[in-house]
């Protein structure tokens, strides 16, 4: 289980978050929303083991978050090209190498399944395509915890539509939880357990999507609105 207990996170004297508590539970597909400039990224990034906290715990299973207690979470940063000079058999062999959790074979079936040669060079490959190769290479990780940094941002919907199937079919939602930020809550809604949503650094609300339905009657992407008018 991962949580957050009362996170803040200062650039200098830019705060980006303001004591934020929660729970991540395994299983689960979280999305993490939010205006520009809430918070999103830096919050994925002190998951990863990638930030410190300024003030405040970040916790996965009972220990603080490092980089090495982080290595069990597989986070997918959301610049686009990396590795450029790399094959996609490249890139994949030096997750290999980096990562213990990660599955060759499982990549692979996702390259495949995605339609990605192997053999393809990254720096060649559209922006959808790699797009497709970054998810293969996240997702190839067997691991407890997926953070996704806005996957679906920048590409066409026949894109988004494939790695949303693949978050379904390659992910286990006996143990695995994937926590995705995005912009595109009308899209993923379906996808989705739970919502995240963050305004000025500090978490407005997280709810079930099902509660959300039940309770107020609307969608999530109505709830949200509703919460910022
Ligand atoms: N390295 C940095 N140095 C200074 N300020 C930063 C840095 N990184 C982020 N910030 C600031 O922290 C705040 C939160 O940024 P963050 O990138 O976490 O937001 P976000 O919700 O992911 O935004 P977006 O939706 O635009 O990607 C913003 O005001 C941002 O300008």
């Amino acid at each position: 289980m991962i949580e957050l207990q009362g996170v803040s996170k200062y650039y200098r004297s830019k705060r980006a978050l303001n004591g934020v508590s929660l729970t991540l539970p395994r299983g689960k597909v979280i999305g993490l929303v939010g205006e520009n400039g809430s918070g999103k990224t830096t919050m994925l990034k002190m998951l990863a083991g990638i930030l410190i906290p300024t003030t405040g715990f970040a916790i996965l299973d009972n220990n603080k978050i490092t980089r090495r207690v982080a290595s069990s979470v597989a986070y997918m940063p959301d610049t686009d090209l990396f590795y450029p000079y790399f094959t996609v058999k490249q890139l994949f062999e030096f997750y290999d190498s980096q990562y213990e959790d990660f599955n060759m074979k499982k990549a692979q079936e996702i390259a495949e399944y995605l339609v990605i040669s192997l053999d393809a060079k990254i720096s060649t490959l559209s922006k959808g395509n790699r797009g497709r190769v970054k998810i293969a290479a996240t997702l190839g990780r067997d691991a407890a915890y997926y953070l996704l940094d806005e996957p679906f941002s920048g590409l066409d919907p026949m894109v988004r539509e494939d790695i949303a199937r693949g978050l379904i079919r390659f992910t286990d939602t006996e143990w695995q939880t994937i926590l995705l930020s995005t912009h595109e809550i009308k899209e993923v809604e379906p996808l989705l357990d739970e919502l995240i949503v963050l305004k000025e650094g500090q978490v407005l609300a997280h709810k079930e999507i099902d509660e959300i339905r039940d309770k107020y009657g609307i969608d999530a992407t109505a709830w949200m609105i509703s919460l910022f008018r």
